[in-house]
This record gives structure tokens, C-alpha cells and sequence, in this order.
């Protein structure tokens, strides 16, 4: 037998496995890596994150990202350079932690990568005709990291869901759902990343078919956009300084709202392609507000983002109240003007951060796919949701060895 089939197979049979997650968004700030002991899988699973750390990108990574990024041509040639690249560049991330945190590789189970999103393409934003598909495409190749670090790698975790009949994201309801729903109230878990997403969890022991989770729109992705264009040098508007000296501006508010991505029923996903410089000038010039200031365009931008999510709970939420309990993770929510507005559209939520829950809201997203790594070796599909809010109940990743 293959060893690191037999090693696969007794790393099933375990009680635990250490699981290092890695996510880089749509934020291209860093790699988020994640040192993740579970115990167990399904619904008993039990998290401790030993270590977490954001490598981040420098000047020189980001530009090579953004050179593919959400763009619809690129050169063939740098795409294929990339991909290698970035799972080169991983691997020395996860050995630089690794390092630092005094822990050696051969101590460390399996590694889950996401990879880097340089397109994501549902059909609703493709529209082409002669692609009746959803598809989605991640960068920084499995075999490299594997190779790289020498620990058995799962990765490009959204192909199956595809495959399956998904869109390929959002996939936060699973890990949310096995770590995160709780026996005493009905949870919104909210993610502020580039693009916001939520998870609905109903009370465990409640009826699992009607969890979900469906992104909502830009979360930071025009606001980080719009401050690089006017500042260059800054990577965001730092604490929402300057969004909270704007004001909102209706007309230009309006003309953004008027995309039906808005309208459109969950769950759904979407991303920088559509959510991209164009689409804000496009609206700017609509409503003539090419020369409003940095800070009322900013003010506006933030309260799209929140209306955003508002409409989507409302969506969601039609029928009954909805779970007042919205427990945050993601950048955004260090951003005290994005957070303002989300309490103005969301009045009767609570909003806390997941690190209450013992999820730090930065680490989440690493975290989960360490736990899609977890079921896909030691678990079973995780079937949740119904209807239209389906999830595919697939195992996700593709499996490399180092050797
Ligand atoms: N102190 C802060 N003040 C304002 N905004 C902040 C602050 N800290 C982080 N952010 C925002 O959070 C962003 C990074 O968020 P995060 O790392 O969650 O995104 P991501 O994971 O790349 O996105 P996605 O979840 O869409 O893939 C920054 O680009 C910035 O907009
Ligand atoms: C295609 C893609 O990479 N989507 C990301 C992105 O970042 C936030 C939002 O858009 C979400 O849909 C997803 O990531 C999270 C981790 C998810 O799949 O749940």
C-alpha cells in the first residue's frame, strides 16, 4: 500500500488530527494560517486553535495577484506561472509559521488550502450562453504546498460543490454549522470580508434543513477599492476614519442598489468581478456623483454594504422574525462605520464578534476549511439545508502527497 494512503487511513481512524487551515480572500491583505486541533468530526467536533497568524502579502505578491484578479482576459502564460507560484509561496508561509511556533512538520497531520480566488463565475454573472455553468477558479497548486512543506495537502475545496450542482461558495455553512450552532438561540453568523456572507444556524436539535448561508454583497471590496484609487499608499480606510466624516449620498446610493444581484432570491454568491471599480463608476455616472468627496462616497459605500446584508436578511426572513443573536468575523468588522451602519439597517440585532464563541472573527475562515479537510478525511458528507438553500452534501478537496 501506497504509505501515504496507510497514513491517510490511520489519520481517519484517530481521535484527532492537527489541521493547519489556510485562506487568502478577497482582501489580498495575507495568507490567514491556521493551527486547528479537532477532535472527532460531524456534529461532536471540537476546535482548539493552538496557533494563528496573517502572513502578509507584500507589495510585490499583491501585484502579481492583481494582475489575473477578477479579470475577464489575462495572459494564459502569467496565469500558469501563478498557480505554482503561490503554492510555492504558501508552503514557505506555513514553514515560517511553523518555525515560529516551534512545531516541526511531521507534527502536524494535514494542511487545508484554499488557495487564492482569482475568478469566481456563477452563471447569474457569467451570462454566456454557451456556458450553462457555475464555475470558480483558485490558485496556489495543492501539489506545490505538499511538495513544499512535506504534510499531505487538501485543497481547491470549491470544485466539487460545483460539481454537485453549487455555486462553489459560499461553503461557510458547513464548518459554521458543525462548530458554531449552539442548543440555546438561533444564530447569524455575519462575515465582513471583501464580500459579505452570512450563515443562518437554527438551535441544534432544531430543524438542520434550514440552515444556510448565502453571500449578500460587497462587504469591504469597493470601500478598499475606492481608498487605493484616492489615497494611494493605504490599503483601507483605517478604522472607518473617513467614511465616518461622510455623509450618505442617496442618489448615488440608489444607483448602486439598482443592480439586481440585490433583488435576486438566496442563496447566491458574487465577488469582486461584479463588484469592481466599474461598477461603482458606472454608478457614479448615473447619478452624477463622479466629484463627490472621498468621504461621502466612502459613507455611501459602507451603507451599501449594509443594506446589503439588510436585504438579504430580510430576504431570508420574510415570514418570522429574524435570529436577533449576529455574531461577526471578517475585517469589517473592525470598521466602527461599516458597524454603524449594519446596527441602523439590523435594529433589533446583538452584534458580537465570534470570538465570544471562541472563534476568533479573523481566524474563522481558516478555520473552516480546516474542518472541511477534518470531514473529508475522518467524516462523512455533511448534508444541511433544503429546498433552494440546498447544500450539496459532498466531502470537499482535492488529497496531495508529498511525495
Ligand atoms: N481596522 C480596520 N478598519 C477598517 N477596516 C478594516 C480594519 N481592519 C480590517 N479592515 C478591513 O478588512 C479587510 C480585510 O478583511 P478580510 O481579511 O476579512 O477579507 P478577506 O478574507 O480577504 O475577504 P473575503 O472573506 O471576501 O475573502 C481590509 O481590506 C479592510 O477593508
Ligand atoms: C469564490 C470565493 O472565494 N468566495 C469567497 C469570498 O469571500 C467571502 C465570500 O466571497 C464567500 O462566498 C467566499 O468565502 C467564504 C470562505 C465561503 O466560501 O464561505
Amino acid at each position: 500500500m501506497n504509505s501515504y494512503v496507510a497514513r491517510l487511513y490511520q489519520l481517519a481512524g484517530q481521535p484527532s488530527r492537527r489541521i493547519i487551515g489556510l485562506m487568502s480572500g478577497t482582501s489580498l491583505d495575507g495568507l490567514d494560517v491556521a493551527l486547528c486541533r479537532l477532535t472527532g468530526h460531524g456534529p461532536g467536533t471540537q476546535l482548539e486553535l493552538e496557533q494563528f497568524r496573517t502572513v502578509p502579502y507584500n507589495d510585490d505578491t499583491r501585484a502579481r495577484i492583481r494582475t489575473v484578479f477578477a479579470k475577464e482576459q489575462v495572459s494564459l502564460e502569467y496565469l500558469t506561472l501563478l498557480n505554482p507560484w503561490l503554492g510555492s509561496l504558501h508552503a514557505a508561509a506555513i514553514l515560517d509559521c511553523l518555525r515560529e511556533w516551534q512545531i516541526a512538520p511531521h507534527e502536524v497531520d494535514l494542511v487545508a488550502s484554499h488557495g487564492q480566488t482569482v475568478y469566481h463565475a456563477p452563471q447569474h454573472q457569467h451570462q454566456r450562453p454557451d456556458f450553462s455553468i457555475n464555475a470558480t477558479l483558485q490558485l496556489g497548486d495543492g501539489d506545490h504546498v505538499a511538495v513544499g512543506t512535506g504534510i499531505i495537502t487538501l485543497s481547491d475545496f470549491r470544485q466539487k460543490h460545483v460539481a454537485a450542482g453549487g455555486e462553489g461558495a459560499p461553503l461557510a455553512a458547513y464548518g459554521d454549522f458543525l462548530l458554531l450552532s449552539s442548543p440555546d438561540e438561533e444564530r447569524l453568523l455575519l462575515n465582513l470580508g471583501g464580500i459579505a456572507n452570512f450563515t443562518y444556524l437554527p438551535r441544534t436539535g432544531g430543524d438542520a434543513s434550514t440552515a444556510f448561508s448565502t453571500d449578500t454583497g460587497p462587504g469591504n471590496t469597493l470601500l478598499d477599492g475606492n481608498v487605493r484609487t484616492h489615497r494611494p499608499g493605504l490599503q483601507y480606510d483605517e478604522d472607518g476614519r473617513l467614511a465616518a466624516a461622510g455623509h450618505v449620498h442617496n442618489g448615488l446610493l440608489a444607483a448602486l442598489l439598482h443592480h439586481p444581484f440585490f433583488a435576486a432570491p438566496l442563496p447566491k454568491t458574487t465577488g469582486p468581478e461584479l463588484f469592481s471599480p466599474t461598477f461603482l463608476a458606472e454608478a457614479q455616472q448615473r447619478s452624477n456623483t463622479a466629484t463627490l468627496s472621498l468621504e461621502d462616497t466612502l459613507a455611501t459605500l459602507a451603507e451599501l454594504s449594509a443594506v446589503g446584508v439588510a436585504r438579504a436578511v430580510q430576504a431570508a426572513f420574510a415570514e418570522r422574525p429574524a435570529p436577533t443573536a449576529v455574531y461577526t468575523s471578517g475585517g469589517g468588522a473592525h470598521n466602527p462605520a461599516l458597524m454603524a451602519a449594519l446596527a441602523r439597517h439590523l435594529p433589533g440585532a446583538r452584534f458580537q464578534s465570534t470570538d465570544v464563541l471562541g472563534v476568533p472573527g479573523d481566524a474563522k475562515e481558516a478555520i473552516l476549511f480546516a474542518v472541511l479537510a477534518n470531514e473529508a478525511v475522518a467524516g462523512q458528507p455533511v448534508a444541511i439545508g433544503a429546498g433552494r438553500q440546498r447544500v450539496p452534501a459532498v466531502s470537499m478537496g482535492k488529497i496531495s502527497f508529498p511525495g
